[in-house]
């Protein structure tokens, strides 16, 4: 569905991305990782096409087979809007905080489209239900900073899907979010993902978040796509040294949702108290089929003090990879 190939983009005379050859197909969820600085938002402004105007781009972007690089903003605005929706990691600065939150999604609802208002009125609706906000008909009427950080980003979720794009980019939609919060939005992404065949390209620092959401990652490094494959190929046989640095630093929350994969099962968060360490909590839904890992049971957060009345996570801390988890539970 996208396709990039010897893409280049500079800004004056220097070379900030360039990219070999880089694929998205249909309903695909890439995650596209790599440092602070390293091309990850370039790389998504170039596709969504809002690079800043001094940028000079090279090579070739195509959509269905289409060329995007060298088409007027207009025409890449038109795409933006129907084919390719786009969020970012701070929904506040996004949205427009003088106006109510129903009329910013009517906006996206009615670019460039023939419903009427009352049409674009029940759309709205339908979108606000659609990313799961309490009560639409309220929340529409609501102002940006009359909502929760979460509540913010679903409504901005709710913009960049008004017209059914074919890809959506989210650019650390989930960072400025605290833990749970979070969780829900990539459920959402996850979901909507699904139900609708809706391509993403998901960017992040955490290789947790990507397995969790992508089948495909892509690595970024000063500017350059360095590597990209199925999320295990690239976990378990890394071809560049920064995705190998970049795997041993992943907590262990990271190895946990990496292991969950492998086995089927996700891993489980527990409200209640604490074990202490080596005990086995109590209620854990997958215990019959952790026998092994009984003896070695720990808690995450590791701050979480064994006692405490809180949401927990149960983990071994002996695996150390999706692969060894695999292993001691079969
Ligand atoms: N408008 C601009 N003018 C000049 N250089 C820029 C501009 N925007 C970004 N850059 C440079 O391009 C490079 C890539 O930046 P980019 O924002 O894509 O990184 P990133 O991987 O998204 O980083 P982060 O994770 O911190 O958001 C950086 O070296 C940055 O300084």
């Amino acid at each position: 569905m996208l396709e990039i190939s010897d893409l280049c983009v500079a800004i004056g005379p220097h070379r900030i991305l360039s990219v070999e050859k880089f694929q998205i197909d249909p309903g695909q969820r890439v995650g596209l990782v790599g440092e602070s600085g390293s091309g990850k938002t370039m790389m998504a402004t170039s596709i969504a096409g809002l690079l800043p105007d001094e940028a000079s781009v090279q090579g070739s972007i195509r959509l269905d087979g289409s060329e995007l690089i060298g088409r007027s903003d207009r025409e890449r605005a038109k795409v933006r809007g129907s084919e390719i929706g786009m969020i970012f990691q701070d929904p506040l600065k996004a949205l427009n905080p003088l106006m109510r939150i129903g009329r910013q999604v009517a906006e996206a609802v009615r670019i460039r489209s023939s419903l009427t208002r009352r049409e674009a009125g029940r759309r709205v609706l339908e979108l606000l239900e659609q990313v799961q906000l309490p009560e639409p008909a309220q929340l529409a009427r609501r102002y940006p900073h009359q909502l929760s950080g979460g509540q913010r980003q679903r409504a901005m979720i709710a913009m960049a899907i008004a017209r059914n794009p074919r890809l959506l980019i989210a650019d650390e939609p989930t960072t400025a979010l605290d833990v749970t919060v979070q969780q829900g939005i990539l459920e959402l992404l996850l979901d909507l993902s699904r139900q609708h065949g809706m391509a993403l390209l998901f960017i992040t620092h955490d290789l947790g978040v990507v397995r969790a959401v992508s089948d495909r990652i892509a690595v970024m490094y000063g500017g350059r796509l360095v590597e990209s494959g199925p999320v295990r190929e690239v976990i378990h046989h890394p071809r560049h040294r920064y995705t190998e640095a970049l795997i041993a630093a992943s907590p262990a929350s990271t190895r946990l949702t990496e292991a969950s994969a492998l086995l089927g099962v996700p891993f489980q968060t527990i409200a209640g108290t604490v074990p202490a360490a080596g005990e086995f909590p109590s209620g854990c839904r997958f215990r019959n089929r952790c026998t092994h890992a009984v003896e070695a049971c720990a808690v995450e957060p590791a701050a979480t003090e064994a006692g405490d009345d809180h949401l927990y996570r149960c983990w071994n801390p002996a695996i150390r990879t999706g692969a060894e988890a695999h292993e001691l539970h079969r």
